[in-house]
């Protein structure tokens, strides 16, 4: 199957609805990706993976947020990488601004470039630094292979304006439990939602978190 036939099969199996633009710039982005890891090794699955390993399971959160986010809210993808999961899910969001955090200088340079291949430089940005420098506020702070929640939390909190959401993609659950133990995690009001399993059967899920701090 090519990325396209996968793409499709992957958003009927997450039963979302998508226009042909959305799978274009989707396609645009995958092409922009490709092009780039060839000399900067930016996702280290194999490129038959990517779409189902990676792109499909940031989507799988699109109904979530839909459900929960105000439509123009500002996102921040916080160590963005390759640009999973913020520009698969700025596509599905078209309403939203997306902030990308990245520290690395490759990756970031890359992620402009993705911004533009995908349509979105618009309502988008790149912010090139360390997330405790970064300076920047959002709605909603969505991250994924970041950092275990108790040493991603003190970071991304001065990031999150009052009553905004965080979204963290996760594994397993026995995991998750183990995180939720810790002090600073136990302060934030946590619902966990099961994602679909990954290309293996592997367990994912993506936790959504909002902190009160009167
Ligand atoms: C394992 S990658 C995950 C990338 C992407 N989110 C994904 O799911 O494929 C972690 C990324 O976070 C970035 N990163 C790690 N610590 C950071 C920090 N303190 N500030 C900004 N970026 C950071 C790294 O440079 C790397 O690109």
């Amino acid at each position: 199957m090519d990325h396209r036939e996968l793409l499709a099969e992957g958003l009927v199996s997450l039963g979302l609805e998508y226009r042909e633009e959305e799978l274009e710039a989707l396609l645009a982005y995958i092409r922009e990706l490709l092009f780039w890891n060839r000399r900067f090794n930016l996702i280290r699955s194999q490129e038959s993976e990517l779409v189902r390993r990676h792109i499909i399971d940031a989507l799988a959160a699109v109904p979530i947020i839909r459900r929960s986010v105000d439509r123009k809210a500002r996102f921040a993808d916080v160590g963005s990488g390759a640009g999973i999961p913020g520009i698969p899910l700025a596509i599905f969001l078209p309403e939203a601004e997306l902030l990308l955090i990245e520290r690395s200088g490759k990756r970031a340079g890359f992620l402009r470039s993705a911004l533009v291949a995908a349509g979105l430089a618009r309502r988008s940005e790149v912010i090139h630094s360390d997330v405790r420098s970064c300076g920047v506020e959002a709605d909603a702070v969505v991250m994924r292979a970041f950092k275990p929640l108790p040493e991603a939390l003190p970071l991304v909190l001065p990031l999150m304006r009052p009553g905004g959401s965080l979204f963290a993609f996760h594994g397993r659950r026995e995991t998750i439990q183990k995180e939720l133990e810790d002090p600073l995690v136990r302060e934030f009001h946590w619902i966990l939602h099961s994602l679909p399993p990954g290309p293996e059967g592997e367990e994912r899920h993506l936790l959504q978190g909002s902190y009160n701090s009167t």
